[in-house]
């Protein structure tokens, strides 16, 4: 770099001795003791030119004569202009012009009038550094090149923009606070500034660059703060916000058998662990986990696998969990030892032979039969399924409402299984569902080969009003009928156990119940050997 400045340095010298009129000799001569650096600063001082960096080479002195459209500006005001922008020429209106210059980089430039300003006839320059004022397309948007009178203004008009906002945002903060103390009984702090004049000053000054909050914290009479709302209610008052209520989160320990409830935070948020005891108002849930199951009901839960299992568990057990209902198989069997159904009654095949819409419709009762009862979606027709095994001869559906007639299935010569519709929920109208009650209640009240009712029971949801009504009916008439919780795979064993020892419970005083209570799941198989025992016995004592 060195040397490249030296040989410029040389050049310089060189045309500067030329334009003195002065050989270099002589030039250097008078500076003999005097370093190159030196010798150019002088040399600088004298030419009056910027020798920066690179840019050694001099912009060659032009004329003081300048043209100006129509000799319109100071002409000492523009050549000061073009010291700063280092125009060297311009030539007039309508011709086009070509001017040399320095910008203000130190980069020579050279125009032919087409980034010329049109008044001042400086070189124009991309306006990216020079702050926007307005955006109207005048000349006067760039401070910097709009002439004296121009800039001036526009300072006078946003001088005039700003005083008028000004006004308007202090009219609208004191609109506002006026609004908020005629429409709001208590006293704001707001508004309780504003009046004692305290900040009122700060007030101004924020106004400019804040939006006026709005009160939403106030004080009441006794000095309390509260919340209000931000919108006025329909009465157009401010009505104090209410405030909201923390749920409380609540343990369910499923195997929990008492009625304890385990309170993770109270109402502050803050963590207690406490046991809440003697709850005055139990809720039915609350009520249903305080049930202790006898030790018999759980260890009959436990060894038929009642209640939801993993998988690997029931692997684990010897079942085959591919196959439908597979704890209706007998553990580690092979495939022919599966197909035998220990009681030969639910060998035979399943047949229907009739459906009655009406009681005058229902065929002879010459066999003894066995009704499935129970509310809509309760799984009445699975169950027909899953005790014969013989899957899709009743049709079943998610749906609640798909049984609607009573129909009539034989079991072999001996026995009979009645597939009753359900009460309850189902997706039918009113009086159709009533009909179907009626038809069912009439059924049970009359039918005479009828030699057991099964009533069957969501684990899930229990013993509901209908259930209740149909039991109070089959009391009076004497029928006998056997309780049979359904989708015991859905729910957690230890409430297996519990909705068991509940019903029994409930219907220990019924005369016409006949026990023991059966557990089932139609999809898990579970307990569906033990229902086959007990109802094969109804077929055993029938004389052909
Ligand atoms: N998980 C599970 N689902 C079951 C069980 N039994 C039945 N379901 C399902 O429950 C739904 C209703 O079964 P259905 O047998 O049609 O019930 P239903 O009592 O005959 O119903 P209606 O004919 O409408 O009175 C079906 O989607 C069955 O797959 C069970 O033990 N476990
Ligand atoms: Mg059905």
């Amino acid at each position: 770099m060195g040397i490249g400045l030296r040989t410029k340095k040389s050049v310089r010298l060189k045309s500067l001795s030329k334009r003195m009129n002065r050989s270099i000799e002589s030039f250097k001569g008078d500076h003999l003791e005097d370093s190159d650096d030196e010798v150019f600063e002088k040399v600088e001082q004298l030419e009056k030119i910027s020798v920066k960096g690179k840019h050694l080479t001099p912009v060659p002195k032009q004329d003081k004569k300048v043209l100006c459209r129509g000799n319109e500006i100071d002409s000492e005001q523009f050549r000061r202009r073009m010291r700063r922008g280092n125009v060297t020429r311009y030539v007039g209106e309508g011709r086009k012009s070509v001017v040399r210059g320095r910008n203000e980089l130190g980069k020579d430039v050279e125009s032919a009038g087409k980034g010329m300003d049109s008044t001042s006839g400086l070189l124009k320059r991309k306006p990216s550094r020079w702050k926007k004022r307005d955006v109207d397309g005048d000349d006067s948007d760039y401070e910097q090149y709009s002439g004296y009178k121009d800039s001036e203004r526009s300072n006078e008009r946003i001088r005039k923009e700003e005083a008028v906002n000004k006004k308007f945002r202090f009219k609208r903060s004191k609109v506002d606070i006026e609004l908020s103390k005629s429409k709001c009984d208590f006293v704001s702090e707001d508004a309780e500034i504003e009046k004692n004049g305290k900040g009122k000053g700060k007030e101004n000054e924020n106004s400019e660059q804040k939006p006026v909050r709005r009160p939403t914290r106030v004080l009441d009479k006794s000095g309390k703060k509260i919340r209000v709302q931000n919108k006025p209610g329909e009465n157009g008052l401010m009505a104090p916000a209410v405030p909201k209520r923390r749920k409380r989160a609540i343990k369910i320990d499923p195997f929990d058998m008492s009625n304890k409830r385990l309170v993770d935070s109270d109402e502050n948020g803050q963590q207690v662990d406490e046991l809440v005891e003697n709850v005055p108002v139990i809720s039915k849930n609350g009520q249903f986990r305080a049930i202790r199951p006898s030790d018999e009901i759980l260890s009959f839960v436990e060894d038929n696998l009642l209640g939801r299992r993993r998988l690997i568990e029931l692997k684990n057990a010897g079942y085959n969990v591919k196959l439908s209902a597979p704890l209706d198989n007998i553990p580690f069997s092979s495939s022919e030892q599966r197909a035998k159904i220990e009681e030969n009654v639910f060998r035979n095949k399943l047949e229907f032979f009739a459906a009655a819409k009406v009681s005058s419709s229902f065929p002879p009762p010459t066999i003894p039969e066995i009704a499935f009862a129970g509310r809509s979606n309760v799984g009445k027709s699975s169950l027909m399924n899953a005790i014969t095994r013989q899957w899709g001869v009743v049709r079943t559906s998610d749906k609640p409402g798909l049984t609607q007639t009573i129909n009539f299935f034989k079991l072999g010569p001996k026995l009979c299984l009645v597939d009753l519709p359900g009460y309850g929920f189902a997706y039918a109208k009113e009086e159709v569902k009533e009909a179907w009650e009626e038809l069912v209640k009439e059924y049970v009240f009359t039918r005479t080969g009828l030699q057991r009712v099964c009533l069957l029971v969501d684990t899930k949801w229990g013993l509901k009003a209908r259930d209740q009504e149909l039991i109070d009916s089959m009391e009076r008439s004497k029928t006998p009928y056997q309780i049979v919780l359904t989708k015991t795979d859905l729910v957690f064993p230890i409430d297996v156990a519990r909705r068991a020892m509940q019903i029994q419970e409930d219907l220990k005083k019924n005369k016409s119940i006949v026990n023991p209570l059966m557990m089932v799941s139609s999809k898990s198989g579970a307990g569906i050997c033990n229902l086959r025992t007990v109802l094969a016995k109804i077929a055993r004592f029938v004389k052909p």
